[in-house]
């Protein structure tokens, strides 16, 4: 089947679970933001930034691929910029057609200014209900849940926990770590994923990007994730290919399929800390195939120039996927999202399925 082209996918109704509110800044944002805080940066025309982005991403290796982001949490450290930066990422998504999006940051980045962790958090969710009511208005209407992170080398997670479960009522639907993986174990931060169970709240972790299966263990049987944040080195559970008739699921792989455990997939990201090789060879096609429950995300769309409609289109060009995947990366998406389910149906059945049922025609 031919590939679907980026421009037909942009107006298909997509959910979007994985996503950096500090990794999808506009360039020319920061060019503005960075001259009033008086930031230094690597180039100021939006262009050649932009440019300098992805290529400084493209490392090879998550420690370096996380130094980008010095230049975006820098411009992020006032209510004024939080602000700008949450609207305008809820603008971008519902321009690309994205009708669901959970969004993650850490708040206790956007200290170094003075900032409470409250005011972060309130000046996020102004700007995030700004963005959605303009793009209702516009035609293009979105939904955007917050999840808060906190980074997994500091020692606040009980306190972003907290939080989190404070503001579940306004915008926050939940929680996850983030950061360099390898030396920094989900366990470290056990006992705020005890406390979040005990508040019956939701919970992803970041594991099996950087560090392989220890950590995705950890993270599911451990602290009780209710996703995987990348979980693509799941794969090193697996042996052989679909094609061979030989898959054989290693204990770990067979639990995280048979409990449904939602793999927030984010290829272009993949592709730049090395931890795949390339989109035709990313393991999101084998686990396609073998029916886990993959959903496909952007994770930073500044440092991979990237959007889910570019992301579902590398996809469709490498793996021959048509609408019918598309959809069903959709509706995994959408029944794993962290919202209440008949919220979740709701979207699925009033959104996604009629988008896709004309698409498909
Ligand atoms: O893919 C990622 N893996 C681990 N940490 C990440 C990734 N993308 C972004 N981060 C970090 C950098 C951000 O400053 C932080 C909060 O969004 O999360
Ligand atoms: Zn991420």
């Amino acid at each position: 089947m031919a590939a679907i082209a980026y421009s037909d996918i942009v107006p298909a109704p997509k959910a979007l679970l994985h996503d950096h509110l500090d990794g999808g800044l506009r360039p020319a944002t920061i060019v503005e933001l960075a001259d009033a805080v008086g930031h230094e940066l690597p180039a100021t025309d939006p262009a050649a930034l932009g440019e300098w982005f992805v290529a400084a991403a493209d490392s090879g290796s998550l420690e370096r691929y996380l130094e980008t982001f010095a230049h975006t949490v820098a411009v992020m450290q006032t209510e004024e910029g939080l602000f700008r930066v949450a609207r305008e990422c809820a603008l971008d998504l519902a321009a690309d057609g994205v009708v669901y999006a959970e969004v993650r940051y850490a708040p206790e980045q956007h200290l170094e200014r003075g900032l409470t962790l409250d005011q972060v958090v309130d000046a996020v969710h102004a700007g995030f209900t700004a963005g959605m009511a303009e793009a209702a208005a516009q035609g293009t209407p979105i939904r955007v849940g917050v999840l808060l992170t906190a980074m997994r080398h500091a020692a606040r997670s009980q306190e972003i926990a907290e939080l989190a479960v404070r503001y579940r009522d306004s915008g926050v639907v939940g929680f996850d770590i983030a950061g360099a993986e390898a030396g920094f174990p989900p366990t470290r931060h056990l006992d705020a994923f005890e406390y979040l169970q005990r508040e019956n709240f939701h919970f992803t972790i970041h594991a099996g990007e950087a560090f392989g299966l220890p950590s995705i263990w950890q993270a599911i049987q451990w602290c009780g994730a209710d996703r995987l944040g990348h979980g693509v080195r799941l794969v090193d559970d697996i042996t052989g290919t679909p094609e061979s008739g030989e898959t054989v699921l290693g204990r770990l792989a067979a639990y995280v399929r048979d409990k449904r455990i939602p793999l927030e997939l984010c290829p272009s990201s993949n592709v730049q800390t090395g931890a795949a090789p390339s989109i035709a060879e990313h393991p999101i096609g084998l686990l396609h195939d073998l029916r886990f429950r993959v959903t496909v995300n952007t994770d930073n769309r500044l440092m991979s120039g990237t959007s889910m409609s570019r992301e579902m289109a590398l996809l469709s060009e490498a793996f021959g996927w048509g609408w019918a995947e598309l959809q069903w990366l959709t509706i995994n998406a959408m029944k794993s999202a962290f919202i209440p389910y008949d919220e979740r149906l709701a979207i699925i059945n009033d959104v996604i399925k009629p988008g896709y049922a004309k698409l498909i025609g």
